[in-house]
């Protein structure tokens, strides 16, 4: 019914009045939530269910779409705490439902604080691989489809114009570490300073070496007044660690640490002694026997997974293989994630890029094929079995030289691990159909030394020498075991051939490219002297130059890259160890995410000692050419600039030079002056750093008026152009149109999302609704389509 006129003025409309009346039912409703929060107390609460936390409707209707009902133990204890605002150490087994945890009281914090898409950014989630991002942004869209909130997935694999494009407008981002920072360090429109709460996934990675300072640099970014929470399944307290993340009087949740064992009771753990050499005979006939199942294969390095795939694919085992590492191209590795997911029989050949966080569906078996690097490694691998009360079997090869440090290292963190025998009857050999495929197939020969190299390199470079014994390996026989001819020569064990290597002491890797080009010529000559196998000559006498390629490949002197998969710096350093993940470089994180072993090697290698520029630009070998073409690198040699000043006759001097030494010392101590100059220096760079960046956002802006324009006129080539449009009446708003006209254009939210609702009629009226977005780019799109 319509209200009764007032003494003359003039009703609202009813529209108007009903939106009011909405509004102040809104008000009313977060004033009961924030006061229910606040006198929750998560020490006495009976919390067993969703129902019982004191919850905003849109998360309750979320969750309840979504079917959770009830609350497991870490979401029991630290939901209340993360509601009432506390920093957060959450810690508790694998499968056990820590990312709903963080998501609840992430939503829940913003809605009591009447976050609007105008605030920018509320919260920022850090995942250490892409992967596990992805995987959070997918439960976020599924229990956040009634918020009004933006969210975005920040992973790389993009342009970063494409992002920077839809940040700025981002209430919850859900990032890699790397890409984040590049964002904060380069996107000029891009403001944290707003932010309340930071989560960190998988905590313990992301605080290790691996991302240390790319977190730091992170944190700096970030204002000190906020929320932080920190879950993960293996998580410590250091202290030095909470004194970095400024933790504020921190809770520390820890559902099972009186539990007898570091895993859930519902997996089964067994391990296998079974020699190096015989690893692979292993793998396969667990696989034969185990074709109607879904099983996880763990390798140390993302050669380690090629060859391993590509030749048991060759063998038809009769399950679809599949494979993963962090140097697929994005699509590829979403692709690969996708089917293993929805598959009910399949094997995945994977790196621990797939180790934390991952929640694949039903998942059979874990075989952990190379050992890993510690008893937390294996914890994370295990954990992608036996998820959430399901059942699941791991199973771990074990070298003899293994067994005892890894079996004491599983002991103290509490792991139960019982040992299986493998059937001997059931054994089968691969190894002479292996040597007939390397021979018939040179890639995969060449495959098959990568991963040889990658994995002594490896074991080389583990910290826990309890565990690791290369001399103890038997790597002649390992190598014929991967069907090839030879162990090839690893230039940092220096020994002639590999069995010479079984019994030397463990080396020093060595970087220098004289030793290694004088290595090559006495192993030329070695060769002369070696007794050849059969398999040598017919290498020799068939595959001379397919070979010659790959061995230049390997050596970095020539060869072009076939693969197709992100390998390039891979494949020129067989004599070195590899660099990689770099926060100065800034790359995408694809890199850091392979095993840590890995890592460690590409830390080690960082330290190339260049004395002075001279000895630097000696050109000596084609890799460092090229490696000096590079701008970046070459200013990296090239050591710092030094400023001249240029006198009357047009001679250059240093400026101390042109000034006398009385009136340098008048103007006071030579540190004071140091200091004064180098303040003024950095204020000049920071005033044209801010010049550039609001020239940079002019350039930007005009160019897209221009655009709009130019789009606007093909369109409607016989349409004369109404007044004010050219003024760019009809252009996608800037970020300060935002601010100051809302009404105009409001964002749309992913969030509305709701095809995955099985109980609730859509509300969503984007036209992305009809399609659930199934691939990276259509999540990113839909993300970000929404905002234009
Ligand atoms: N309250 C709940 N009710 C039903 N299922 C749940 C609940 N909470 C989580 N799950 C399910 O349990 C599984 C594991 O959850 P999640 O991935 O959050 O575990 P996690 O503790 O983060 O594991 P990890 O340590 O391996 O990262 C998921 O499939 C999730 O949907």
């Amino acid at each position: 019914m319509a209200p009764a006129l007032q003494g003359g003025v003039k009703p609202s409309n009813p529209k108007n009045q009903a939106r009011s009346l909405k509004r102040k039912r809104g008000e009313e409703d977060l004033s009961k939530l924030q006061k229910a929060v606040e006198e929750l107390d998560p020490k006495e609460a009976e919390i067993k269910d969703v129902a019982d936390l004191p919850l905003s409707t849109p998360t309750a209707d979320g969750l309840e779409a979504s079917h959770f009902k009830t609350l497991t133990d870490i979401q029991r204890k630290a939901i209340p705490l993360a509601l009432k605002g506390k920093d957060c150490l959450g810690a508790a087994k694998t499968g056990s439902g820590k990312t709903l945890a963080f998501l609840i009281p992430v939503l829940e914090n913003l809605v009591r604080k009447r976050w609007t898409e105008f605030d920018g950014l509320g919260a920022l989630i850090l995942s250490p691989t892409r992967e596990l991002a992805i995987q959070i942004f997918e439960v976020l869209r599924k229990i956040g489809r009634y918020h009004t909130f933006s969210a975005g997935l920040v992973i790389g694999g993009k342009s970063l114009n494409e992002e920077r494009e839809r940040l700025s407008r981002m209430n919850i981002l859900v990032c890699t570490p790397g890409r984040m920072l590049q964002h904060m360090d380069q996107t000029a429109a891009f403001d944290v300073d707003n932010l309340q709460m930071l989560v960190l996934d998988e905590a313990d990675r992301i605080m290790d070496m691996g991302f240390q300072s790319t977190v730091d640099a992170i944190i700096e970014h970030l204002p000190k007044e906020r929320q932080t929470m920190l879950f993960s399944a293996t998580q410590t307290k250091r202290v030095s660690d909470l004194a970095r993340l400024s933790l504020r009087e921190p809770e520390y949740i820890s559902v099972h640490e009186a539990a007898t064992s570091a895993t859930p009771s519902t997996l089964q753990q067994h391990y296998v002694v079974t020699p190096l050499h015989q690893k692979l005979d292993t793998l396969w006939s667990f696989i034969r026997a185990n074709v109607k199942s879904k099983i996880l294969v763990f390798l140390s390095s993302s050669k380690q997974v090629r060859f391993v795939y590509e030749s048991l694919r060759h063998l038809q085992p009769g399950i679809p293989l599949l494979h993963l590492h962090g140097r697929q191209k994005q699509t590829s590795r979403l692709d690969v994630t996708s089917s293993f997911s929805r598959a009910k029989h399949s094997c995945l050949f994977a790196t621990d890029v797939v180790a934390r966080g991952l929640d694949f569906p039903a998942v059979d078996w874990v075989i952990q094929f190379d050992c890993p690097e510690d008893a937390d490694t294996y914890i994370h691998r295990v954990g992608r079995t036996a998820r959430y009360e399901r059942d699941g079997r791991a199973v771990l090869f074990l070298d003899p030289s293994e067994e005892e440090g890894m079996l004491r290292r599983l002991e103290q963190k509490k792991v139960p691990i019982e040992k299986i025998n493998v059937r001997q009857k059931k054994q089968q050999s691969i190894q002479n159909q292996l040597q007939n495929m390397c021979f018939k197939d040179p890639e995969l020969k060449y495959l098959g030394q990568k991963a040889f190299v990658s994995y002594v390199k490896s074991v080389h470079l583990q910290k826990d020498k309890d565990i690791f014994h290369l001399d103890k390996l038997p790597l002649e026989e390992f190598s014929a075991s991967l069907g090839l001819p030879g162990a090839p020569r690893i230039k940092f064990l220096k020994g002639d051939n590999a069995k010479a290597l079984k019994n030397a002491p463990r080396q020093a890797v060595s970087d220098s490219e004289e030793d290694s080009e004088a290595e090559t010529k006495k192993n030329k000559e070695d060769k002369k002297k070696e007794v050849r196998t059969k398999y040598d000559r017919m290498f020799e006498r068939r595959n001379q130059d397919v070979l010659a390629d790959h061995y230049a490949k390997m050596i970095g002197e020539g060869g072009h890259e076939k693969d197709h998969e992100q390998d390039a710096d891979e494949d020129d350093d067989f004599l070195q160890v590899k660099r990689r993940f770099n926060h100065d470089e800034i790359s995408d994180l694809s890199d850091a995410e392979d095993n840590g072993a890995e890592q460690r090697a590409d830390k080690k290698a960082k330290v190339v000692p260049i004395g002075n520029a001279e000895e630097a630009l000696v050109i000596d070998s084609k890799r460092r050419e090229k490696l000096l073409k590079s701008k970046k690198k070459l200013l990296k040699y090239m050591g710092k600039g030094t400023k001249l000043v240029y006198d009357d006759n047009g001679e250059a001097h240093e400026i101390y030079e042109m000034e006398d030494e009385d009136q340098f010392r008048e103007k006071g101590p030579a540190e004071t002056q140091r200091v004064k100059f180098l303040d003024e220096e950095r204020k000049r760079v920071q005033e044209a750093d801010i010049a550039d960046k609001q020239l940079f956002k002019e350039k930007r802006r005009e160019k897209k008026e221009k655009r709009k324009a130019r789009e606007a006129a093909e369109s409607a080539p016989y349409e004369e152009p109404e007044e004010g449009e050219e003024e760019g009446e009809d252009v996608e708003m800037s970020d300060a149109d935002v601010e100051t006209e809302p009404s105009a254009k409001r964002p749309k939210k992913w969030f509305e999302d709701a095809s995955e609702d099985e109980s609730k009629p859509s509300k969503r009226r984007d036209v992305a609704a009809a399609h659930e977005p199934e691939t990276l780019e259509e999540l990113e799109a839909l993300a970000s389509g929404l905002l234009n």
